[in-house]
C-alpha cells in the first residue's frame, strides 16, 4: 500500500518548534493494546528535491520486529529515507508498503524520535509524553499511559517536573517515552543520541535495546556512529549517493559488550565501505 498524505501525530513532534497547536493533533486509535509490529517493503524508492536526486531506486525489505541501522556519509540521504518511512514526506517514485506478522498489508502506527527532544516547556513531563497519544484520549487515560511509558524509560519519578529541570539525557528519554506511548509498530530514530555526552549515550543505547526487546516494534535508526549501529542493530545498511552499498547482518547475541572484537571487525568493514576503502 503506497503511503498517502499522512495523518499522524508525527507532525506535532517533528516540524517547526512553533507548530505546537493542539489542533495539529489527530485522533489516535485506542491505546490499550500495542500496534502490530510493521515489516517494511520498499520498491524502487526515488526521492528528488528539484535537480537533487537524493534516493535512487532503493529496494529494501525489513522483517517484522527487526532493528535496522542506516549509516553513510553526511548528505547521502539517511534522514530523507527515514522521513519517507514514517510518512513525513512522500517518495518521488516507487512504493512503500507495510505488513504484519501474518504477512497481511497493514497501516502502521509509526513514530519518530529526533536528535533534539522538542519538549513543550509549559507543560509537565507526563503531559509532554501524553501529547504522543493525540486528542482522542481522556485525560485520565493519557496520564496512565504516560506513566507507563515513563516507567519504560526509567523516568517515573520525573512525571510531575517541568522539562527545564531535566538533563539532556533525561529530556531525550521523555522524547522516547512520547514516541512509545502509543505503542508504535514502527519506531524511527533519527540520530536520537547524537547530542548526548559519551557516557549518557552508552546508557541510552542500553535503554533503547531494552525497550525494543520488551515492546517488539520494528526499529530503524539513523546514526553517524558506526559503533552504535553495530552495537544496537540486527543489520546495518550503508547508503552511498542514494543507493545501498552494503547490507550487513550483525548476528552477535545480546547483550553486546563495547569492545567486542567481532563487533569491532564489523565496524571496521562498515567504515571501509563508507570511506570507499573496501
Ligand atoms: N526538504 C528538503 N528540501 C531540499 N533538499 C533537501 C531537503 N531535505 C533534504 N534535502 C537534501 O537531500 C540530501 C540528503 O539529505 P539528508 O538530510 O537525507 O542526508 P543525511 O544523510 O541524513 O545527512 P546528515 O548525515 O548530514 O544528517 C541533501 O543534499 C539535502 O540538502
Amino acid at each position: 500500500m503506497p503511503i498517502g498524505p499522512y495523518q499522524s501525530p508525527l507532525a506535532l513532534i517533528s516540524d517547526s518548534e512553533t507548530d505546537h497547536h493542539h489542533q495539529a493533533l489527530p485522533e489516535t486509535p485506542a491505546v490499550a493494546q500495542a500496534a502490530a509490529p510493521a515489516g517494511l517493503r520498499l520498491r524502487g524508492i526515488d526521492k528528488r528535491f528539484g535537480d537533487n536526486h537524493v534516493l535512487k531506486g532503493i529496494d529494501l525489505d525489513v522483517p517484522v520486529g527487526q532493528f535496522v541501522a542506516i549509516v553513510g556519509k553526511s548528505g547521502c540521504g539517511k534522514s530523507t529515507l527515514l522521513r519517507l518511512l514514517v510518512g513525513l514526506d512522500e517518495p518521488t517514485g516507487g512504493e512503500i508498503s507495510f505488513y504484519g506478522e501474518g504477512g497481511d498489508t497493514i497501516e502502521p502506527n509509526a513514530r519518530i524520535v529526533f536528535q533534539e527532544p522538542r519538549l513543550l516547556p509549559w507543560i509537565s513531563v507526563a503531559d509532554n509524553v501524553a501529547v504522543g497519544l493525540g486528542d482522542g484520549v481522556s485525560r485520565q487515560t493519557g496520564r496512565q499511559e504516560a506513566q507507563r511509558a515513563l516507567a519504560a524509560v526509567q523516568l517515573s519519578e520525573k512525571a510531575g517536573d517541568w522539562p527545564s529541570k531535566l538533563s539532556g539525557g533525561q529530556r531525550q528519554r521523555v522524547a522516547l517515552a512520547r514516541a512509545l506511548v502509543s505503542r508504535p509498530g514502527l519506531l524511527a530514530l533519527d540520530e536520537p543520541l547524537g547530542a548526548l555526552d559519551a557516557l549518557t549515550r552508552l546508557g541510552m543505547q542500553e535503554l533503547v535495546t531494552d525497550v525494543w526487546r520488551e515492546l517488539g516494534f520494528t526499529a530503524v535508526l539513523v546514526t553517524h556512529d558506526v559503533g552504535e549501529a553495530v552495537h544496537l542493530a540486527d543489520r546495518v545498511i550503508v547508503l552511498d549517493e542514494g543507493r545501498i552499498s552494503l547490507d550487513l547482518e550483525i548476528s552477535q547475541s545480546r547483550p553486546r559488550r563495547h569492545g567486542d572484537p567481532v563487533l569491532a571487525e564489523l565496524e571496521g568493514k562498515l567504515l571501509d565501505t563508507i570511506l570507499g576503502k573496501a
